[in-house]
């Protein structure tokens, strides 16, 4: 379970440019909640998933991972709670590394860095299997550089070395911004997957409403540092495209933050 208390972060408190970014969130995911947040350009959405990670830490407000105060807790420690994947497909793997090679970095997450680690047959044929399981025919190319792979490829290895370890939160950053469409399909469906077989605890940001709607039982929508509404899934089963452009246009009229949300 996540728990997030009346959590709060300014940045350059004090200052000429002092931003409220976060200004008071509580939020409750219950195990294997797939949560999808909307929201405005600049409405706190990264702040939030970088407080939860640990790359941030909140002026106030607490933040518990199955009971345990992390809120303090640097990034590097919390890491092995956390599953993370960014809007960058660049960002999740190490581009002169193989691709099994990275797979071994993910499987030691956690671990202690002195333990000697040693490709073995048995474990080879397990990251190759898991590989076999995205459907892409990258089982074939083990041994390749990752940076020789495209965007998707990557990223839906990045989202397979996030979730590999069972994290307890999984944080997904607009995980297919940067990728084509059918690609963005493609990846989304590998979210949809794995996030439903493994029941993860899944917060994901995305500015396309649709998948908003379609993935996850949950969504909550985010503007100037809070939650400004929150559906569950049985709430969310009636939500449409237009219902959310109206629920957003009570707190702005800024019509070029609508079409941000209205995306695709
Ligand atoms: N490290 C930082 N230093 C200073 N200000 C920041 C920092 N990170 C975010 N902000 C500011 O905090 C506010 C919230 O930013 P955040 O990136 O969380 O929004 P967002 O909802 O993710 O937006 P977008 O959809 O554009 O990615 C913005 O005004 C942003 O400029």
């Amino acid at each position: 379970m996540l728990k997030v208390t009346d959590v709060k972060k300014t940045f350059f408190k004090g200052t000429v440019n002092e931003k409220k970014a976060i200004r008071g969130i509580s939020l409750t995911m219950n195990d294997g909640d797939f949560c999808t947040v909307i929201g405005s350009n600049g409405a706190g959405k990264s702040t939030l998933l970088n407080l939860i990670a640990g790359a941030l830490i909140p002026d106030e407000g607490l933040i518990e991972i199955d009971g345990k105060d992390v809120t303090r807790m640097p990034e590097y420690k919390r890491a092995k709670y956390i599953g993370r994947v960014f809007q960058d497909p660049m960002k999740g793997t190490a581009a002169g590394m193989q691709l099994q090679e990275n797979l071994m970095l993910a499987d030691r997450r956690g671990l202690c860095h002195r333990l000697r680690w040693a490709f073995t047959p048995s474990r080879e044929q397990y990251y190759q299997n898991l590989v076999a399981r995205l459907g892409l025919g990258l089982e074939n190319r083990m041994t390749a550089r990752i940076g020789l792979f495209s965007g998707g490829q990557r990223q839906a290895v990045t989202l397979l070395m996030a979730t590999m370890r069972r994290p307890e939160v999984l944080l997904l950053d607009e995980p297919t911004a940067a990728l084509d469409p059918k690609t963005a399909e493609t990846v989304l469906n590998l979210v949809n997957q794995i996030v439903t077989e493994q029941k993860l605890t899944t917060l994901m940001i995305t500015h396309n409403m649709r998948d908003a709607l379609r993935l996850g039982n949950r969504l909550i929508m985010m503007n100037d540092g809070k939650i400004i509404a929150d559906y569950n899934a049985e709430q969310k089963k009636e939500l449409t495209i237009d219902m959310l452009l109206r629920k957003f246009e009570e707190v702005t009229d800024d019509v070029s933050d609508r079409m941000m949300l209205g995306g695709k």
